[in-house]
Parts: structure tokens; sequence; C-alpha cells
């Protein structure tokens, strides 16, 4: 199986042209967090405020609101509970989606969630992960025609393939990923591997340090904004998924555990080093 390298950062992460605004470099919307995991939705949204998107918004849970905006005053914020037809046109205003991270199982989620899916235009890229993940595989949910990438680690394939654990092959994950043909699947553990019709490849980097709460919900981010910046195709989520590992071993020859704020805070640097070089 391929191995994903710095060279595929090193060919999608350009450096930013002199001639360039805010509404070049994507507007990302994402949709998830609760009172319970509020936390999800503000390190998926500082993730891909520091990995350089150009307008970023979470829809969440109006408790989150005055630690999303300490925390990160240039995410912009929508109450998820107001009636879904008043913030319908933001939806469609946005080039990449992130649904899921911390949404939880509620029945309002599981609404909100079919609400969505059936809004989405085929130009958009919607990226699936946590909650909305074990929903579409709870209730069969279809997926609608757009970019779809999904981020499931393998508890969460589990849940959408039927596949346990010790049989998610690479053949076996191939076939399964026919249910879902418009899909690319960021396969997430050691060594996450991702997917789109009969091309694979893995990571060889990242490691255990990586394994705390919080370090999938930074992933969304970083996938988000690299899609809004460089274009969704499958080289590009390769680059997203390199990178955040490629901190992560940074930040671990002198720590022990990597925390997700501690890799959003490394993204610009990171960043800054490959574009430089490249
Ligand atoms: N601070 C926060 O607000 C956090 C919110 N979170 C949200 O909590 C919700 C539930 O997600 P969880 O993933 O915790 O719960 P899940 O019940 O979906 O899965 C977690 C369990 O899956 C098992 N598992 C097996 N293989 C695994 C693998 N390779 N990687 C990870 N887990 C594996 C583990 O036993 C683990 O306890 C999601 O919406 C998620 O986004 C979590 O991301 C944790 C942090
Ligand atoms: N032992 C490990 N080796 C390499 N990567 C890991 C390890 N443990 C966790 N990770 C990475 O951390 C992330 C965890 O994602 P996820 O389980 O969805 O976290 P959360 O939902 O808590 O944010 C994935 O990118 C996964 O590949
Ligand atoms: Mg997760």
């Amino acid at each position: 199986m391929q191995v994903i390298t710095d060279s595929t950062v090193r060919a999608v992460l350009k450096e930013r042209p002199a001639i360039s605004h805010k509404g070049d470099f994507g507007r990302i919307l994402i949709i998830g967090g609760s009172q319970q995991y509020g936390g999800a939705a503000i390190m998926s949204a500082a993730a891909a405020v520091y990995a350089g998107a150009g307008l970023v918004s979470v829809a969440s849970d109006l408790s989150i609101l005055t630690a999303l905006h300490t925390r990160l005053p240039e995410a912009m914020f929508i109450d998820y509970h107001q009636p879904f037809m008043q913030w319908r046109a933001t939806i469609h205003s946005a080039d990449v989606l992130v649904v899921g991270p911390g949404l939880g199982l509620s029945s309002f989620a599981a609404q909100l969630l079919n609400n969505l899916l059936q809004t989405v235009h085929p130009k958009q890229t919607v990226i699936i992960d946590g909650s909305a993940l074990t929903l579409i595989g709870r209730e069969h949910i279809p997926l609608p025609n757009a970019n779809i990438i999904l981020t499931p680690h393998q508890m969460e394939w589990t849940r959408l393939s039927n596949l346990p654990i010790d049989q998610q092959t690479v053949a076996a994950n191939q076939a399964a990923l026919t249910a879902y043909p418009n899909a690319i699947l960021v396969l997430k553990k050691h060594h996450t591997a991702v997917y789109q019709h009969q091309q694979v490849q893995k990571l060889t980097i990242g490691g255990p340090s990586m394994a705390t709460g919080g370090s999938g919900d930074t992933l969304t981010g970083i996938i988000a904004a690299f899609c809004g910046q460089f274009g969704t195709n499958y080289q590009t989520i390769c680059a997203a998924v390199y990178t955040h590992s490629a901190i992560a071993d940074e930040l671990a020859k002198t720590q022990y555990v990597t925390l997700p704020s501690q890799i959003i805070q490394a993204l610009p640097h990171y960043m800054a080093k490959i574009a430089h070089q490249s």
C-alpha cells in the first residue's frame, strides 16, 4: 500500500497569492457540539481557523457560545436550535461543512442531520464525523450527492460497514465503501488509511501521544481548511491527515501526550515551514 509522505503536503500546500482575500480560502460551517460535548465543535473550529480557513462559522448549542468566543473570536456562531429554515441560507453559502463532532445522538441531532443532508448541494464538501457517523449507521440515513468525506475511527466504521474491527482488512473496507460510492474514507487508527474507490494510502507516522479525546475533532477542522483552500480531492485529504500526525510526532519528541489544542497552535508554523520550502 502506498505511504503518505511529506511530499504530498508539499504538493498541496502553496504560498498564498499576494492578491487574495478571506473569501478565497474557504467558507467553513461546523455543525456540532452540544451541552455535553461543546469542546468538540470548538476544537474543530479552532483547527480550521489555525489551518488557514478564510471564514469559519459554528452552528451549535447556545451554551457553548461564550467559551467559543473566548477561545476563538475569529469564529462566527449560529444557534442550531433556531428554526432550520432561518439558517438554511448559511448552509447553502458554505464551501465545506463539517457535521458531527460532539453533536450527540439525541432525536434533535438526528433530525438536524437529516435536514442538513437534504439541503446540501453537489458542489459542497461535507465532512461527516463523530456522532453523525453513528446516527447514519443507526438510522440508515442516505448520503447526499456532494463531495463526501467520512472520518470514522474503527468503532464508528463498524457502525457504518458492519465489519468488526478485526475484519477491517483493506479488501473488506473497499467492498464496504461501495455502499458509499461518492465518499472518500479516512479510517482513523494507528496508521490511518485513506480510501477512494480502489485507491488506498496510509500513514506511517502518528502515535499513541494522539490517543486523547479531541484528536479526531481537530482533524476534521484541518481537513475542512485544506479542502477550503486547496480544493477537495484525494491528495488534499491525504495532506491534511499527514499534517495532523506530523505535528503530533514533532511535539511527541518532548511530550508524552500531544493535546489537540497544542496541535492546533502548531498548525500555522508547520504550514509556513512547508510552504516556504516548496
Ligand atoms: N471534548 C469533547 O467535547 C469531546 C467530544 N467527543 C465527541 O463525543 C462523541 C462520541 O465519540 P467517541 O469517539 O468518544 O465515542 P464512540 O462511542 O463513538 O467510540 C469510542 C470508543 O470506541 C472504541 N474504539 C475502538 N477502536 C477505536 C479507535 N481506533 N479509535 C477510537 N476509538 C476506538 C473505544 O473503546 C472508545 O471508547 C462524538 O461526537 C465525538 O466527536 C470526543 O471527540 C471526545 C472529546
Ligand atoms: N495510537 C495511535 N497512533 C496513531 N494515531 C492515533 C493513535 N490514537 C489516536 N490516534 C489518532 O487520533 C485521532 C483520534 O480520533 P477520534 O477517535 O475520532 O478522536 P475524538 O473523537 O476523541 O476527537 C485519529 O486521527 C487517530 O488516528
Ligand atoms: Mg471522533
